[in-house]
């Protein structure tokens, strides 16, 4: 049976037809058109000029592929001025920006602008951090992306994207590669810089912004702790510190190539796939032509040209407190202007380190280890709202913002840790201005997510446990997943062994199948946006780009992560729904997982893009994948969507099939023996192929990353029902030698486990499976019989009393695909469209309401041999 989205398939080579629709063919009549001029004066100026170069420029993408990449692998490639006129900075239009920039010159072609700071430059400064921030890259979306009614919808978001462990801002090395609008971050960032010149002005500003602030109609009901008024509060630095003396630490932007010089107007960069931290930062969308970065991390060991301090530096506390880390953004806490209502006082009198922000809601002791130092001296600002240390006495709660986890487009996310209950969850921190028509798009865009991801249940999607707003940050309460990101993973211990990777593509399919079963395409799917916990469950995140497909004719849209990106959607704006773009780029991320990076990730910028959307050349398959591994992947990356299996049929491949059976799982953590050859780590030297072939799975595994336990899941039957991990030596997959190695990052936590429960395996999609045996308490899934999920909420959320006012919680209230089994963790059930109602004023349209749920329960399978 032909698959759904193969109608696609008529539009797309239409549009082939045409010569090339989409991105690429815009990039392409672009490049023409550029090189024709370029050719035209260069006759002008010199009759050798050989036209035979010029023509072949303009007339072949891989011409400009080695044009991009030749300018990136220069060595000596300098920076190039900072826009000079600072009044330009309240121009927005992306898409018209690159041709206004005062960086750019007027007229010149758009591969060769490219806006970048200039080296000594008067703001010197702010000028590496900007820079810095021009790289960090992130989300582009597609002017023509019909997520949006609203023409101005596209994701200019936070181009955050330091390393918050290492201290080291990856902008430009972010294992994302979504690229953004250039040209918008540098005004945004020269924003402050002006505000700084003129301090009148800046005083004018922020009054201005508190007082609009205040006309938000935010909730402030609720309250947390954050502390937002120490520069000791947050393992993230001040925003204020672009500005002080400290220096900004070399980022690998720095010592990599420092830029490529294809640039478009609108567009954005990509930074490098498998660098940087972990956040997903390369995410693509804006005006169709997106640039790409190559960027040689310094967080991708194989190719930095200095270490990452996190192989040297694996202690916690310097992952996230050392360092500057310096956040770039002023919408999601990451500049100077959006945190403090006094930094301009501060700027006037030089107290550059110090920036007295508003007291939270309510000064708590500081008692437990995460809790948030405030500075004793700091002067509230913000009236505190009556109510709220009411609330907070009302049940008790003592949530403490703790250690930054990590960054994303919208803001941070930090752990949230209860220090009377020792409970976590992540945090996700994002400020809001109703000043800024950015911000709006962002809380907007956060609102959406919100609402998708409270309507999922699923062990393999991170939990959506609510949010809430204190003052003029929102916060999103979610599923602590302990390890982070596999990107991070990858970067530490890279290279992922077979089994670890077939158990995690499983996992994926899992979380895949049933979203797709939605009918909802997730549309960023890769390493830096699967979240792995301590016991090797991997769980899907970052759900921003998430789209539910509501009809029969849904666009695609530019959308994405260049390199893990479908070619349909490079090649074509417009187009049927397809739900297997998100097949694609599990296949890349099949790759990413085995190779630490992505398909084509040889290839930099416009080149990158080409051999995705235009190559019929196959990515290079790791060699060191057993066939059916290698099948796995090439059944993946079919060029025409039509030809991929679905996430459903896929389960049944032999590279995840007996990851799919209750055996799976791994049941006796034990003792640790040869646990570095039985996970397949290292296995590239080892010759892990032969232990898949053998078609055994190893009894005693250690997880690479944590010392409670195996990589891969436990069935939480038998001695383990507890969900209690026995804990266990840690060997570091780097000298599998056994030796007990500190543990580093979010694993080094400790996190407490949340599935207390008896956890059984799961099933996948809605075959009319019923799990036999299940959480005594509470299940999920939807009527009949259906799949049932475990109640993924922590003890903490189960504990909440009803009424709590601690989370406004989100929980759909219609369309819920849970159907009787609908959940109000808190009590309070909100749709979340309320809340970005509540947020966003009169101003935001709300997040259309859309049907969740599932709607082809009956799944062919794919016969494999
Ligand atoms: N539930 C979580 N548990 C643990 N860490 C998390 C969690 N959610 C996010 N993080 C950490 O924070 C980082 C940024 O989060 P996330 O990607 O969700 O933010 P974002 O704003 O959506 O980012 P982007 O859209 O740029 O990918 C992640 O890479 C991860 O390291």
């Amino acid at each position: 049976m032909s698959p759904w989205w193969s109608k696609s398939s008529s539009k797309e080579s239409k549009k082939k037809s045409n010569g090339g629709g989409g991105i690429l063919g815009s990039i392409q009549r672009k490049l023409k058109s550029s090189s024709e001029s370029k050719q035209v004066s260069s006759r002008k100026r010199s009759e050798i000029s050989s036209e035979k170069g010029s023509n072949s420029r303009a007339s072949s993408p891989s011409t400009l592929v080695g044009r991009s990449q030749s300018f990136a692998e220069r060595p000596l490639a300098h920076p190039l001025p900072l826009p000079e006129n600072l009044s330009d900075t309240s121009q927005v239009d992306s898409g018209k920006r690159a041709s206004r920039s005062p960086g750019v010159r007027k007229g010149s072609s758009p591969l060769l602008v490219f806006p970048l700071p200039k080296p000594n430059h008067a703001q010197n400064a702010l000028g590496q951090a900007d820079a810095e921030g021009d790289l960090a890259t992130d989300s582009v979306f597609s002017d023509s992306d019909t997520d949006s009614d609203d023409p101005t919808d596209s994701r200019l978001l936070s181009p955050q994207a330091s390393d918050y462990e290492t201290g080291n801002k990856t902008s430009a090395n972010s294992p994302s590669s979504r690229v953004t609008f250039v040209t918008q971050k540098k005004r945004e960032k020269i924003k402050p810089v002006k505000a700084c010149v003129n301090n009148q002005t800046a005083l004018a500003s922020s009054q201005k912004r508190r007082h609009q602030m205040a006309k938000l109609q935010i909730p402030k009901s609720g309250a947390f702790f954050s502390a937002p008024d120490s520069s000791r509060s947050s393992p993230s630095r001040s925003p204020m510190r672009v500005f002080g003396p400290e220096p900004t630490q070399t980022s690998g932007f720095w010592t990599g190539r420092p830029y490529a010089d294809a640039a478009f107007p609108g567009s954005g960069q990509c930074s490098s796939p498998g660098s940087g931290h972990n956040s997903g930062h390369n995410s693509v969308g804006g005006d169709m032509t997106a640039q790409l970065f190559w960027q040689h991390s310094r967080c991708s060991p194989e190719c930095s040209p200095i270490p990452s301090p996190r192989m040297t530096s694996p202690g916690p506390s310097s992952r996230i407190q050392s360092g500057s880390v310096t956040p770039l953004h002023p919408r999601a806490g990451g500049s100077n202007m959006d945190l403090s209502p006094n930094w301009h006082d501060d700027v006037a009198t030089g107290r550059q380190q110090s920036h007295r922000l508003p007291l939270p809601p309510v000064i708590m002791s500081n008692t437990g280890p995460y809790s948030p130092s405030y500075s004793t001296g700091t002067t509230p600002t913000v009236p505190r709202s009556p109510g709220r240390a009411d609330l907070l006495a009302s049940h008790g709660s003592r949530w403490k913002k703790g250690r930054l986890l990590g960054r994303g487009t919208f803001g941070h996310v930090y752990l949230g840790f209860n220090s009377e209950s020792g409970e976590m969850c992540a945090m996700k921190e994002v400020t809001l201005f109703s000043d800024d028509a950015k911000s709006k798009e962002s809380a907007q865009q956060l609102g959406q997510e919100i609402a998708l991801l409270s309507r999922l249940r699923h062990p393999n999607i991170v939990q959506y446990y609510g949010s809430e707003t204190v003052d003029d940050k929102l916060y999103i309460y979610l599923e602590y997943v302990s390890c982070g990101s596999i990107h991070k993973l990858l970067q530490e211990y890279h290279p992922l062994g077979e089994i670890a990777i077939r158990s995690y593509t499983h996992q994926i399919l899992s979380g895949l199948s049933y979203l797709h079963a939605t009918n909802t395409v997730h549309r960023d799917i890769k390493g830096a946006n699967i979240l792995v916990d301590h016991n090797g469950r991997v769980k899907l995140a970052d759900f921003g780009m998430a789209k539910h497909i509501s009809g029969p004719s849904c666009p695609l849209s530019f959308k994405g992560s260049p390199y893990w990106m479908a070619p349909e959607v490079i090649n074509n704006n417009s187009g049927g729904c397809n739900l297997a773009v998100d097949i694609w780029s599990l296949g890349c991320t099949v790759v990413e997982m085995a190779t630490g990076k992505p398909p084509w990730s040889q290839y930099e910028g416009v080149a990158a893009l080409f051999k995705v959307g235009n190559s019929k050349e196959l990515p290079m398959i790791p060699e060191k994948l057993s066939s059916d591994g290698k099948d796995f992947i090439l059944q993946c990356l079919q060029r025409n969507p039509s030809k991929r299996p679905t996430a459903t049929q896929l389960l049944d491949h032999p590279f995840v099939k007996s990851f799919g059976s209750s055996e799976r799982l791994i049941s006796s953590p034990g003792p640790i023996t040869n646990s570095m050859s039985s996970l397949g780590i290292g296995y590239a030297s080892e010759g892990v192929s032969a232990l898949h072939s053998k078609g055994h799975m190893p009894r005693n595994i250690s997880c690479p990353v944590s010392h409670m336990g195996s990589p891969l899941l436990h069935s939480r039957t038998g001695q383990n029902m507890n969900g209690r991990l026995t804990p266990s030596p840690i060997s570091s997959p780097r000298t599998i030698s056994g030796s007990s190695t500190p543990l580093t990052g979010a694993c080094a936590g400790g996190a407490i486990p949340f599935y207390p429960q008896v956890q059984r395996p799961y099933p996948h999609e809605f075959t009319g499976v019923t799990l036999a045996s299940r959480s005594p308490t509470r299940s999920f899934g939807p009527p009949g019989n259906g799949p049932q999920f475990l109640d993924p909420r922590p003890d903490m959320f189960r504990a909440m009393p009803q009424g709590s006012p601690f989370f406004q919680e989100i929980v759909p209230s219609d369309n819920d695909f849970l159907g009787n089994h609908k959940e109000t963790y808190g009590g309070k059930s909100v749709l979340a469209d309320r809340v970005s109602q509540q947020l966003l004023g009169d101003h935001v349209k709300p997040y259309p309401p859309f049907d969740l749920k599932p709607t082809s329960p009956v799944v062919s399978r794919r016969e494999w041999n």
